[in-house]
């Protein structure tokens, strides 16, 4: 039974009964049954109300017949339909068939063709049929009643049994009920029943395991819980930290405000005390100068050069020591004193340690650049242009840095662009160029104009070579004389010549770099295997400036001399005593070099009126106008911080101190016309 069935059937409260058989037909007009009927119109059964439906007449009708009356079932219609049936019936019996009718009419027209004797009979016999047929009909009535009460009792049974069912129907899922209302057989119920066990199972195990992810989350949520409140307790704790060091920024702003106050103080009172110290160094040089002028204006720089990388290498290659001699700078302040510590013997002829001290105008430790060496020759270079002739020579030994201090470091290589100044390696040579330059196109504003001109010698053996000529140097590598050239010098007044020389007229600093360019090219070409050409001879650098002012009429003409003196160390010492030519060499250089010393020795007499021997050298003789007592002459002692050189050192200490002790008298400016 579907479900819509059992809805139909609550709501007409007729389809709740079970079905069965349609009811059968009522028997028709000429059927056996019928015949039996007697056909007369006008008999009718006694109450049509009463006849039994078609189904149960015929039955009856059968069984009244002889034959067997079967189980009464259950009817299919409430029993009102039945009845509507059953009247229906008995319509139709009283209205027969055409067929019937004839059957009728043909007993009619028997009864009264055949005779009133026959007639009588058969109204008998049918009365007696009639009364069994009454009887039957009653009986039928009976157990039609009686079925209909065991119909309606099994109906209210049937009614409970769906009763039940559907409240067993209402407990299962809608699905089955569906499924069970569609007729799906009861091994499919069971697989349904079966997937719908697993499927809750599975519900349960999925709820289980949602049960167990709440509580997860729930013991999660917890722990978040304890950090969060660990983290708000931090937060406090860091708060209160915060707030602390909140204040004590405060009291160190407070301190550095106080402090940033007191440091304006400082450094107004500082720049005050510079400026004092300003005007007592301005002071101090204007004193020093004077001192110098008293005792004669030759003065003596000593610079330390710093240990080279091969040095270095050496020394650690050998022992372990650093190879360096017991240099020290006492005064750094002043940078005035160089002591050094010696290996000495003592008045009973013991070997000891001695420390040798010497004071100079300025000493300059290793670590002195180019340019702190040229700050403190600047002025010096600069008097040049307010006409007072100088003369600036390096001495030292082979190797000490003079020609690094005059020229620079081996690599400089000055182009046309070339600011020395900017230059670390550049030496004195090329700053005083520039500044020389620089300074005459200052002065053109005050009506100053100047020309320069430069010449480059050499000193070699006692002759000078034209470095900027084109004849053979002497002494060069082809080792003839053919083309060499004999130059005479000559004093005029304040000037010297040197005769068949060429003398360059130089308009930029940039034309006297490729000037000295050339010179050291010439010197190089010239040196042999033997001949270190630049430590044997003597370079002199000659710069004349003629100054001339239009609006004041002044004029001035002065030389700048820069000189690069030949190695100072002794015969034994270079090696000289075992080769001829280094030996002629050795033996010109001390000549020079011991003129030099005679010279500065007489100029320091020279107040007593003595003699001054110029002449003894090709060198005293050419510095001749810037030795004596009218030029300013600065000597550069050149000094190698090696052990090894320790002896030649203190020799050439020793002269440079006999040289800064001499008072050689007041420089004088030299006007053009003089
Ligand atoms: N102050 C210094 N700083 C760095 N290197 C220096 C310094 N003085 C000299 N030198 C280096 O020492 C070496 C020798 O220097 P330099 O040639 O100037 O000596 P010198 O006295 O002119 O020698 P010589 O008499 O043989 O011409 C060079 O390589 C030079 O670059």
């Amino acid at each position: 039974m579907s479900s819509s069935d059992v809805d139909a059937g609550r709501s007409s409260g007729q389809s709740r009964l079970p079905r069965g058989p349609k009811p059968t037909a009522l028997p028709r007009a000429g059927e056996p049954s019928v015949k039996r009927i007697p056909s007369t119109s006008n008999v009718r059964p006694p109450s049509a109300t009463r006849v039994p439906s078609s189904t149960t007449a015929r039955r009856g009708a059968t069984s009244a017949m002889g034959r067997d009356v079967p189980a009464p079932s259950l009817p299919r219609q409430p029993l009102s339909v039945i009845n509507a049936r059953q009247a229906s019936v008995g319509r139709k019996v009283s209205g027969m068939s055409p067929k019937g009718k004839v059957a009728v009419n043909v007993g009619r027209r028997g009864v009264t063709g055949g005779g009133r004797r026959a007639s009588g009979g058969r109204m008998s016999a049918l009365e007696n049929q009639f009364t069994t047929m009454k009887d039957l009909f009653e009986r039928e009535r009976q157990n039609t009643a009686e079925l209909l009460a065991r119909e309606q009792a099994e109906r209210a049974r049937q009614e409970d049994k769906v009763k039940a069912l559907e409240a067993q129907q209402a407990k299962l899922p809608q699905g089955v009920r569906s499924l069970a209302a569609d007729g799906v057989g009861a091994e499919e119920l069971e697989k349904l029943k079966a997937k719908h066990a697993k499927q809750v199972r599975q519900l349960e195990e999925a709820l289980e395991r949602e049960q167990e992810s709440l509580s997860r989350h729930k013991r999660y949520l917890s722990e978040r819980d304890d950090a969060r409140d660990t983290l708000e307790s931090e937060c406090k704790a860091l708060e209160s930290k915060l707030s602390a060091k909140d204040r004590q920024l405060q009291s160190q702003q407070q301190d550095i405000a106080r402090l940033e106050e007191e440091a304006v103080q400082l450094r107004s009172s500082t720049a005050r005390i510079e400026e004092e110290l300003r005007a007592a160094e301005t002071l101090r040089r204007k004193l020093h100068n004077e001192v110098q002028e008293l005792r004669g204006n030759i003065r003596v720089f000593a610079r330390v050069r710093p240990q080279l990388p091969r040095e270095r290498e050496m020394s650690s290659s050998s022992s372990s020591s650093s190879g360096l001699a017991s240099i020290h700078f006492p005064d750094p302040r002043e940078a005035a004193s160089i002591e050094l510590l010696a290996a000495g013997e003592s008045a009973v002829g013991t070997a000891t340690m001695k420390t040798h001290a010497f004071r100079f105008d300025r000493v300059f430790q290793p670590s002195a650049t180019q340019s702190d060496v040229f700050e403190e020759v600047a002025h010096l270079t600069q008097s040049v242009l307010d006409g007072y002739n100088t003369c600036i020579f390096a001495y030292g030994q082979t190797g000490s840095g003079k020609t690094h201090s005059l020229e620079g470091s081996a690599n400089l290589h000055l182009g046309a662009a070339a600011v020395p100044t900017q230059d670390p390696e550049a030496g004195l040579i090329p700053r005083a160029v520039q500044m020389l330059w620089s300074t005459a196109e200052h002065l053109r504003a005050k009506g100053w104009r100047y020309e320069f001109e430069g010449q480059m010698l050499e000193i070699y053996n006692d002759e000078i070579n034209d470095l900027l000529g084109k004849h053979e140097l002497s002494g060069s590598s082809s080792g003839s004389n053919r083309n060499e050239m004999k130059h005479e010098i000559k004093h005029e007044k304040m000037r010297t010549f040197v005769s068949d020389t060429i003398v360059v007229p130089l308009e930029s600093p940039s034309q006297v770099f490729t000037l000295l360019a050339k010179a050291k090219s010439r010197r190089q070409t010239a040196a042999t295997l033997m001949n270190e050409r630049s430590s044997r001879s003597h370079c002199v650098f000659i710069l004349r400036v003629k100054g001339a002012n239009a609006l004041t009429g002044e004029s001035c003409d002065a030389t700048l001399s820069l000189v690069d003196l030949a190695g100072s160390e002794r015969v034994n010492a270079s090696g000289a005593d075992k080769d001829p030519v280094r030996f002629t060499e050795t033996k010109s250089i001390n000549k020079s070099l011991s003129s030099l010393n005679d010279v500065i020795t007489a100029l320091g007499n020279a107040k007593t009126g003595g003699h001054v021997p110029y002449r003894n050298s090709t060198l005293t003789w050419l510095l001749k106008n810037s030795l004596g007592g009218n030029s300013k002459t600065l000597m550069l002692l050149a000094i190698s911080p090696m052990a090894e050189h320790l002896n030649e050192t203190i020799n050439s200490l020793r002269f440079a101190s006999k040289v800064n002790s001499t008072v050689i008298g007041t420089a004088r400016r030299v006007r053009a016309s003089e």
